[in-house]
């Protein structure tokens, strides 16, 4: 959440809904579709969202030249122009909007499999050109065919549904696609190999992915019963398109309908000579109705985001719903600071963090915690690799090897609400607690199982020393020499004579050479100077 009006950049064809919502919710929009990847480089640094469709590449390079951005939208549902892993890595919330479009282009899937059926633009071109070739058309049905889905999720479902209306058999390959929701749409479920020898048309709705990438290739083409037809409103690294130019040019398959390819725009392609051959510029997406719906939805779905923190339709981090945003605030903060204390104390022992434990008890465990142990994640790992956020944080943990657990307790101990952490490093384990007061305010209450209260101050020194007679007076001589005078002062032990927790507030950071005279100090352990 930002306390500065963010700004956002939408830079790519999206309809002036979008403009019109972000102006509402009082933030600060530039329209500038068409830039060049380089104008577009030169600008970015100035915004905290980017708004795009697909022909904005949301690259590695240009992210990197965005240090104040916060979120890609994607008025749309392919996010393959947006280079996920990178915005992940920087913290950047990557978002889109996944039924807007989904009824649009699945209808254009239907069309485009009624056009190749029956030829309709070339018989279209040829009676404009005045020669009326009535017997150059010969068609084939629809009715009792069978079509082949690979992709079921929301577009390939609903392809489902008209074809079953107009009395096709749909079989579906999509490893996630259920037996039970098979059986709801009224699809039988297939594997790939027997998908393509039954298929009389095959439509590709799958997202491109690394897995999905040329699944239709030149082997998979030549598996495809003779005289086939293929339509692509999905992408077009899906298929292999020399060997789809092959195929159709040998007579393997009567025809293909493509509304993408694998380099946008195409403005050249073999295929566009061959009379099988129904192509449209990626109009898949493209009604009034389905780009009024993504842009008016991604435009909320930003503004909520920079204004509230909600998230919905993330494609990196857990969502935050529009009620929930509100009640997580101050515990975001809470975990923050209990987060950062951890990976202070960390990194200043050197210790290889191997796991981290979030438990959650009495009013905290009924909140929604994925996003809660994500800006713990953030706040341990901050200290020690420098700018990391709730976006970031559960992938850099997991890239560490960093076991991350949760935990609820739903009857509160002696606080309402309480938040523990516990660092297990390859040496120790450590574990930080916390509670909010009233209005919110975060309150430390535990450090390694001692109680220790206190509030949370810019700049404060965590000391461990033996409790015996003498700390408190040299301590407090040590600091008052140096002319820091202590904000607060807190104290906790776990038993009489044992390890002891002091923890004072400065009203800045404390020198180096003061800091090492403290820790030379008799009955101190350690000493590390904490920031919040
Ligand atoms: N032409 C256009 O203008 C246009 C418009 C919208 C969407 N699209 C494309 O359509 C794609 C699908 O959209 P959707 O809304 O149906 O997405 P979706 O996520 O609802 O469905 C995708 C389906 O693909 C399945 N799948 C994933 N990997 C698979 C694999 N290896 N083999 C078979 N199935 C696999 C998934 O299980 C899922 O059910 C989008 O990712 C986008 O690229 C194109
Ligand atoms: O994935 C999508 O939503 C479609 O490919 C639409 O793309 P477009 O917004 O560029 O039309």
């Amino acid at each position: 959440m930002l306390t500065k009006t963010p700004k956002v950049l939408i830079s790519d064809k999206l309809s002036p809904a979008a403009v019109q919502i972000f102006k509402d919710r009082g933030i600060e929009v530039d329209f500038r579709p068409g830039l060049k990847p380089a104008e577009l480089r030169e600008i970015i640094g100035a915004y905290d969202g980017l708004a795009v469709r697909s022909a904005t590449k949301v690259t590695r390079e240009l992210m990197e030249a965005a240090p104040n951005l916060k979120v890609v939208g994607r008025a749309g549902i392919g996010v393959d122009n947006v280079d996920v892993t990178s915005a992940t890595a920087r913290g950047i919330v990557v978002m889109n909007t996944p039924f807007g479009n989904a009824i649009t282009t699945a209808e254009h899937a239907i069309a485009m499999m009624f056009a190749l059926a029956r030829q309709i633009p070339e018989a279209s071109a040829s009676t404009k050109a005045g020669k009326w070739e009535k017997n150059r058309f010969m068609g084939v049905e629809l009715f009792g065919k069978t079509l082949g889905l690979i992709g079921c999720g929301n577009i390939g479902s609903i392809v489902a549904d008209r074809a079953i209306g107009l009395k096709m058999k749909v079989i579906a390959f999509d490893p996630f696609l259920s037996e039970k929701r098979a059986l709801d749409l009224g699809v039988e479920k297939v594997e790939l190999h027997d998908l393509l020898h039954r298929a009389d048309f095959v439509t590709l709705h799958t997202p491109l992915t690394e897995q999905t990438k040329n699944i239709l290739s030149r082997e998979a083409i030549a598996r495809m019963k003779p005289g086939a037809r293929l339509i692509n409103c999905a992408r077009g690294g899906l298929v292999d398109e020399a060997a789809l130019y092959d195929a159709l040019k040998s007579g393997h398959l009567a025809g293909a309908a493509l509304d993408v390819f694998e380099t946008e725009p195409a403005t050249d392609s073999p295929l566009f000579t061959l009379e099988n051959v129904v192509c449209t510029p990626h109009l898949g997406a493209a009604t009034a109705e389905a780009q009024e719906n993504v842009a008016l939805q991604v435009a909320d779905q930003m503004a909520d985001f920079l204004l509230t923190g909600a998230v919905s339709n993330a494609i990196n981090m857990p969502s935050v719903t529009a009620e929930e945003a509100p009640r997580l605030k101050p515990y975001m903060e809470l975990v923050r600071l209990i987060g950062g204390m951890a990976g202070q104390l960390t990194a200043a022992q050197d210790g290889a963090i191997k796991a981290i434990r979030v438990e959650y008890e009495g009013h905290a465990a009924e909140l929604n915690h994925r996003p809660l142990t994500a800006a713990a994640l953030a706040g341990v790992l901050t200290p020690l690799m420098g700018a990391v956020n709730m976006v970031n944080a559960p992938v850099l943990a997991k890239q560490r090897g960093i076991e991350v657990a949760e935990t609820t307790v739903e009857r509160s101990g002696e606080y309402q609400t309480l938040v523990r952490l516990t660092v297990t490093t390859d040496r120790y384990e450590k574990s930080i607690a916390g509670t909010l007061l009233a209005e919110n305010r975060p309150r430390l209450v535990e450090i390694k199982g001692i109680a220790v209260e206190a509030d949370f101050a810019p700049h404060m020194l965590y000391v461990t020393n033996q409790d015996k007679p003498g700390f408190i007076g040299r301590f407090g001589m040590a600091l008052a020499e140096a002319g820091i005078n202590i904000a607060t002062f807190h104290l906790g032990r776990a038993a009489p004579g044992g390890d002891a927790i002091c923890l004072v507030g400065l009203d800045g950071p404390i020198p180096e050479e003061v800091l090492a005279g403290v820790r030379r100090l008799p009955l101190v352990v350690q000493a590390t100077p904490l920031a919040f």
